[in-house]
């Protein structure tokens, strides 16, 4: 870096304007193809394709270096121990974090997507953190109705049990799985990760910290078992349009369903769904980013911060 910015030198990270970043990527020989490129448009959501190549495809391959790495460091170790240590490569864990509809799903599904295009991680999975909240059964009898995404609305036992099965290299690991629709954990429902090369998990709370045992037990953190962490960033005003966006989007699509647990919400005025988003953004989210959220930022390895449009305007990372 030529021009350090005067709080750089003395950060733990490195800063990069946009463009800056695009430039890194710039004599990256692989391209996207057009079969990648028709399955990336037709996730979901209309996703700039440029954003991808300026952005994206060098933050891809600059983790599967990271990869790469662990798994040279796996052999090296190996040969340590004189081969007494079998087994397999365990998966290289991406953490990624941010508040509730900064991007998280979205940016997670980019990644995975190139990710696989990669000859060290031709598998790479996705689990989201939603799966381990506790069942509205569970938070309406807790009274925990109205902190959804609060560290207390989570089991983080079976969360933690989850990620140290995968970090202990157990194959079909079952994760369970929430759905938007029912507002619901869904009971029965699971999705098996076996043994990828990459995980991506993704959720507001996975930078959190826990409080530590009086009794002297060992508890982790769930960040403990990351190889790498993502934090999704943007101002709290552009997260605030982005929810009400989406909710006012679902509302003339998915909340239409009967079966959706916000179905109530797709009969009424525009203004009265409008403020009921808002009240959902101003007591729930917004009060779990800013108390909850936001203050695990600094423990993340990369930190993109997006602007309006979803653009990444800046990529802040850990210097080595
Ligand atoms: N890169 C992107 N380009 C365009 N739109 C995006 C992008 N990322 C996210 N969005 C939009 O922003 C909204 C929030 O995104 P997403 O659902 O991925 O957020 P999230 O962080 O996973 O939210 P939650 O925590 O509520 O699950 C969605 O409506 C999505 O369409
Ligand atoms: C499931 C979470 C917590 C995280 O994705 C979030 O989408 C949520 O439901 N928050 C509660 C308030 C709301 O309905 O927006």
């Amino acid at each position: 870096m030529d021009q350090l910015a005067p709080t750089e030198k003395y950060s733990p990270y490195w800063f990069f304007k946009a463009e800056h970043w695009a430039g890194f990527g710039a004599d990256m020989s692989m391209t996207l193809t057009q079969d990648e490129v028709a399955r990336l448009s037709s996730m979901y959501e209309p996703i700039d394709l440029d954003e991808v190549r300026r952005i994206y495809l060098s933050l891809s391959r600059l983790l599967s270096a990271h990869v790469e790495t662990s798994q040279q460091l796996f052999r090296q170790r190996q040969r340590f121990f004189n081969s007494e240590k079998k087994g397999t490569k365990t998966p290289f864990i991406i953490g990624m974090a941010g508040s509730v509809a900064v991007g998280k799903s979205t940016t997670a599904r980019i990644l995975k997507e190139l990710l696989t295009r990669w000859p060290s991680s031709p598998k790479v999975d996705l689990v989201t953190t939603d799966g381990f909240l506790h069942p509205n059964e569970v938070l309406r009898r807790d009274n925990l109705m109205e902190r959804k995404g609060f560290p207390d609305s989570y089991d983080v036992g079976a969360l933690l049990r989850f990620l140290s099965a995968i970090k202990s290299g157990q194959p079909n690991v079952r994760a369970p799985v929430y759905s938007h629709l029912t507002y619901d954990v869904m009971p029965g429902e699971f999705v098996t990760v076996d043994r990828p090369d990459i995980l991506i998990f993704e959720g507001i709370n996975v930078l959190q910290p826990r409080e530590l045992p009086k009794d002297g037990n060992f508890v982790p953190f769930v960040s403990d078992f990351f190889d790498f962490s993502i934090y999704i960033d943007a101002d709290e005003q552009i997260i605030h349009e982005w929810y009400i966006d989406r909710f006012m989007r679902l509302r003339e699509t998915a909340f239409r369903n009967p079966q959706s647990f916000f179905h109530r919400y797709s009969q009424l005025s525009e203004d009265a769904a409008r403020a009921i988003a808002e009240g959902l953004w101003a007591n729930i989210n917004l009060k779990n980013l800013r108390e909850n959220i936001l203050p695990t930022r600094p423990r993340a390895d990369l930190i993109l911060k997006k602007g309006a449009g979803h653009l990444v305007e800046e990529v802040a990372i850990r210097k080595l």
